[in-house]
């Protein structure tokens, strides 16, 4: 799958200038509030027509200004799912999720129904009316019905943002599933746009960062994440890397082994066997740096690094990023000690990690080997 947008768009005030691609796998949109996510999606699903410019989807033009082509939206075959899951409410679950399979085209690919039921956990709910449904459970719903359709494209506008926390940590596995449904890129793929860092390093495989309008970076996950220079983009709390992790040993009651290319890390709250892939998030502000290997330290991940950059921002910390062997690890540390420990690129240290400092929600599934 190969999406490509190029678009122009003026909204008031507001112009969108935006071009990027998005591959197989799931393609983040990201950025603050107002810097165009919606518009962009809006004009993908064929719910507003761009002043300029083109939109392919598989070598299927749906929007071409210039050659006078703006497909209808129920032509495009991209399923949408919005914040609110906008189920009808005098259907039931089932009805609800037939009713996108009317638009489903003969023998198109696609997951069946019974994957459909299985990969979202909606077995239980087919009978009830979406008034008795949690919020998380009519978005699981809202999936189905978007994917029976059989679409191209799934695209998920900020579909987490009505949730709170727990109902959102009990949805991130059924999307996680979802992307992996199929593998290989074989999967649906998505375009998902959020302003939730947390949901990006679970989630995205790649990520577009939108500013004002522009595309600032689009990237693997891994590398945009750990930009020190996106910092003050992402937020200097939000900012940190995403690594991929195996399971060596597994405690489910206490800290569990994990190897990663630059080394080892011990962390708690996982239940997965060994061999399993696991996606770890990081946060710059939990990482600190040391010159020499440190010694009677509580903390249980020490690992060799080096400098790869130092960005200073306006104000007292500085982002530093760290080659941990094939990774790159952020670590947000104060200017003074920064000039104290003398950073720069090149510089050999040891990154440390507290076990503890790695929340539940930020260790997910990770991309099957
Ligand atoms: N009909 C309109 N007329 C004028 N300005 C508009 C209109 N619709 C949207 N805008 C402006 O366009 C800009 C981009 O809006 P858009 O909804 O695409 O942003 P977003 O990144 O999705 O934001 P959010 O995360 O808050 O949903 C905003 O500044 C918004 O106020």
């Amino acid at each position: 799958m190969s999406l490509s947008v190029d678009i122009a768009h003026q909204l008031g005030d507001f112009a969108l200038e935006a071009a990027f691609r998005a591959g197989p796998g799931v393609t983040a949109l990201f950025g603050p509030s107002g810097s165009g996510k919606t518009t962009i999606a809006r004009a993908v699903a064929g719910l507003l027509t761009p002043d300029s410019g083109r939109i392919v989807l598989d070598g299927d033009v749906l929007v071409d200004r210039a050659g006078r082509i703006d497909l209808a939206s129920a032509r495009r075959r991209i399923g949408v799912v919005f914040q609110d899951a906008r189920l009808f409410p005098h259907l039931t679950v089932a009805q609800n999720i037939t009713f996108g399979a009317r638009y489903a085209p003969q023998g198109a690919p696609g997951l069946d129904a019974r994957m459909i039921e299985r990969t979202l956990g909606i077995g239980a709910l087919m009978e009830r009316r979406p008034a008795t449904l949690s919020g998380g459970e009519k978005q699981r719903v809202a999936i189905a019905r978007a994917l029976t359709m059989r679409p191209r494209l799934l695209l998920m506008d900020e579909p987490l943002a009505a949730l709170d926390g727990p109902r959102k940590d009990e949805i991130l596995p059924y999307l996680e599933r979802l992307r992996d449904v199929g593998g290989d890129g074989g999967g649906i793929p998505i375009v998902y746009i959020t302003h939730a860092v947390a949901e990006i390093a679970r989630l995205a495989d790649r990520i577009v960062v939108l500013r004002e309008g522009r595309v600032v970076r689009a990237g693997e996950v891994g590398e945009v994440m750990s930009d020190p220079a996106l910092v003050p983009l992402i937020g200097v709390r939000e900012a940190g890397s995403v690594l991929t992790a195996r399971v060596e040993e597994c405690d489910p009651k206490g800290l569990s082994s994990l190897s990663i290319s630059g080394g080892a890390l011990r962390l708690p709250g996982i239940a997965a066997a060994p061999g399993t892939s696991m996606r770890v998030r990081i946060l710059a502000q939990d990482v600190l740096i040391a010159l020499e290997e440190p010694k009677g330290l509580s903390s249980r991940n020490i690992l060799p690094a080096v400098v790869e950059a130092v960005h200073r921002g306006g104000g007292p910390g500085v982002a530093v990023s760290l080659r941990v062997g094939q990774d790159r690890l952020l670590a947000r540390i104060t200017a003074e000690a920064s000039d104290e420990l003398r950073l720069a690129p090149g510089t050999a240290c040891y990154a440390v990690l507290k076990a503890t400092a790695v929340a539940r929600a930020d260790i997910g599934a990770g991309p099957k080997s």
